[in-house]
């Protein structure tokens, strides 16, 4: 099968968030171990990733360095993550592919997502990243001009920009790689977001596309079986962090666009994962969101939120 495993930031990043680079490697080479996994079972495998903690912490460098080195926009920040992180795929799962005997290549490729320039996303921030601060910290730099946003016990974070994605603009390349037997890494942190100019060239624009959302339509682009958003939790609950909470299994495609409507899913966290999972199940594919650890589990078995798309 044709799967496109989304990486949530907890695939890499330290238990405690932490963007430090040996607490990246560590949590990358074991996430590759999973992937290896998956693509030893004999499964197509695209990659994607967030970004969202690394492209928070390139925009402090930005801010602190300002005086002695010229700051650099939101796209060159994001084109920036996925160099980094792509580079750590490709050494970690090469090694991983090595130890199971599974003589597979592998790619990251630098990929655009085009967005419109008119998208209401450019008004009204809402993708958190970076960094979580206590509110007298956020407050010096919402009074600077920066968009902060309560994000409950962990703190304030920043939010910035997030339209949403149209079209990745890598997908011919993807499709000859896979075609050709790789393993792709593709559209990290959603893509590095541009918009066609009224001559019909590209220009990037300072924001973050959610790379669930990415996610979804780079699988329906890639004519994927399966979408596999990984994250920390086995499924999307009802009533979470309540009393009454209540795992979802297998789920009719109505079914869980009346739990979104109902706002089961907290925004800038599940929220986005189950409207990712809602579209590629409304293009004609298989969504599951489940952890990590149980994505070869989550192909070929019944783990997880499942959202199969409706019967014709
Ligand atoms: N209804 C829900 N069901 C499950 N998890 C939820 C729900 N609402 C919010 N969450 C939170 O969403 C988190 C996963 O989203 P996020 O931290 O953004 O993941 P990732 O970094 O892996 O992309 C979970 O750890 C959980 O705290
Ligand atoms: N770009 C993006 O959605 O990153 P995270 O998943 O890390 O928030």
């Amino acid at each position: 099968m044709r799967v496109l495993v989304a990486l949530g930031g907890n695939a890499m990043t330290g238990p405690d968030g932490s963007a430090a680079p040996q607490a990246q490697w560590e949590a990358i080479r074991g996430a590759m171990e999973h992937v290896a996994r998956l693509v030893e079972a004999g499964h197509d495998v695209v990659l994607t990733h967030g970004n969202g903690p690394q492209v928070g912490n390139i925009l402090v460098k930005n801010e602190l360095a300002a005086h002695v080195v010229p700051p650099v926009p939101l796209d060159w920040c994001g084109a920036q993550t996925q160099g980094t992180i792509g580079y750590m795929i490709l050494v970690a799962l090469e090694a991983a592919l090595a130890r199971r005997g599974v003589d597979r290549k592998v790619a990251a490729i630098v990929s655009r997502t085009l967005v419109d320039r008119d998208d209401p996303g450019f008004a009204r921030p809402t993708k958190p990243i970076g960094r979580y601060l206590p509110l007298a910290q956020a407050q010096k730099l919402i009074d600077h001009g920066e968009t902060w946003q309560d994000r409950g016990e962990k703190g304030w974070r920043r939010v910035v920009p997030s339209p949403e994605p149209l079209e990745v603009l890598e997908a011919h390349t993807l499709h000859t790689l896979l075609d050709a037997g790789y393993v792709v890494t593709a559209a990290g942190g959603g893509g590095i977001p541009v918009v066609r100019t009224p001559d019909g060239d590209l220009e990037g624009v300072d924001a973050v596309i959610d790379k669930d959302l990415t996610a979804a339509l780079l699988a329906e682009q890639l004519h994927a079986d399966v979408l596999v958003i990984a994250t920390d939790v086995p499924h999307a609950v009802l009533g979470y962090g309540t009393p009454e909470a209540r795992p979802i299994g297998r789920v009719g495609l109505e079914e869980m666009e009346k739990y979104a409507a109902e706002g089961h899913f907290a925004s800038g966290s599940m929220g986005p994962k189950v409207e990712a999972a809602l579209r590629f199940a409304r293009s004609g594919g298989r969504s599951v969101i489940t952890t990590l650890h149980q994505i070869t589990e989550a192909v070929e078995g019944d783990v997880g939120t499942v959202i199969d798309a409706p019967r014709l």
